[in-house]
């Protein structure tokens, strides 16, 4: 069974982070394991509190994980702060790590800020040049590439700038599209969309953590980049379409819906 494992933050409500990434690593046929950056107090209505783990715990986590049982793909999701953005640089490159997803969390659905700003920079420097691919969404897109995202050539504009700038595949999300829930995939100077059905469906935290990490296992399992993004993005749009509906705000997606089928 092939590999994977997750650097990200724990959602205690279970839809987003840690939680959405295992299930979804599940749900695609890979062997799922974790590292964790930080636990939150949160649920559909929002976060109350974070607390960060110490660089020497993660670095703890990576070298119990990558000694052991070595990941055939990595996705990194929720990484608060410098320090522990330059732990796991540091730990990938030393580890010889494959198939890096990097998902540039920065704000939760329900508005809360999950990077401390100074973190941003960090996150250019120490983790977009080590990416296979970088999974920003519309706002992250913007701030990341320092231009106004507000339309689909602004998505070309932005995805390019970016895959430029680190030399990476960059997937820009189009969840936040006003539109359409077309992804963008820019790569090797050339792009390609993703094209998404817009499902009416107004749960939807942890859609982002839950493509990323749905990427990952599929580039684990042996797929080229391109087909591991059409069948996560198939993945989401599926679990999406089952129309779970738990809590009183922004509920989470129904991660199991092809499995128990
Ligand atoms: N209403 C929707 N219908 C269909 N697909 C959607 C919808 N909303 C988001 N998606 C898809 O979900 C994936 C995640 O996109 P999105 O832009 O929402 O990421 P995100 O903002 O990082 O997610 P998160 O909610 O975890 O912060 C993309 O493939 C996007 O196209
Ligand atoms: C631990 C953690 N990681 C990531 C997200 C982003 O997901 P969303 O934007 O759907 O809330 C989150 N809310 N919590």
């Amino acid at each position: 069974m092939k590999t994977s494992l997750t650097i990200a933050g724990s959602d205690s409500s279970g839809g987003a982070g840690i939680q959405a990434d295992i299930k979804t690593m599940l749900a695609n046929n890979v062997y799922g394991m974790s590292a964790i950056t930080a636990l939150t107090a949160q649920n559909t209505m929002g976060v109350t509190g974070i607390m960060e783990v110490t660089p020497e715990f993660l670095q703890q986590q990576l070298d119990s994980v990558f000694t052991d049982i070595y990941p055939d793909a990595v996705k990194i999701g929720m990484v608060s702060s410098p320090q522990l953005i330059e732990t796991i640089a540091e730990n990938l490159s030393k580890y010889e790590a494959k198939n890096i997803v990097v998902d540039p969390v920065m704000i939760a659905t329900s508005g809360a800020d999950l990077i401390q700003e100074e973190a941003v920079s960090a996150l250019k420097e120490g983790l977009l040049p080590i990416a296979t691919v970088l999974t920003p969404n519309i706002p992250e897109a913007a701030v990341l590439a320092g231009m106004p995202v507000n339309n689909d050539d602004d998505m070309i504009e932005a995805a390019k700038i970016l895959s430029n700038a680190y030399g990476c595949a960059v997937l820009l999300k189009g969840g936040h599209s006003k539109t359409h829930a077309n992804d963008l995939l820019y790569s090797n100077d050339q792009y390609r969309w993703f094209k998404g059905e817009r499902i009416d469906n107004p749960n939807t935290h942890g859609t982002g953590c839950t493509l990323s990490s749905a990427i990952a296992s599929h580039l684990a399992n042996g797929h080229d980049l391109e087909t591991s993004i059409k069948f996560a993005k198939d993945y989401v749009t599926g679990a999406l379409r089952d129309m779970l509906d738990l809590g009183s705000g922004d509920g989470p997606l129904n991660h199991g819906w092809n499995y128990n089928a």
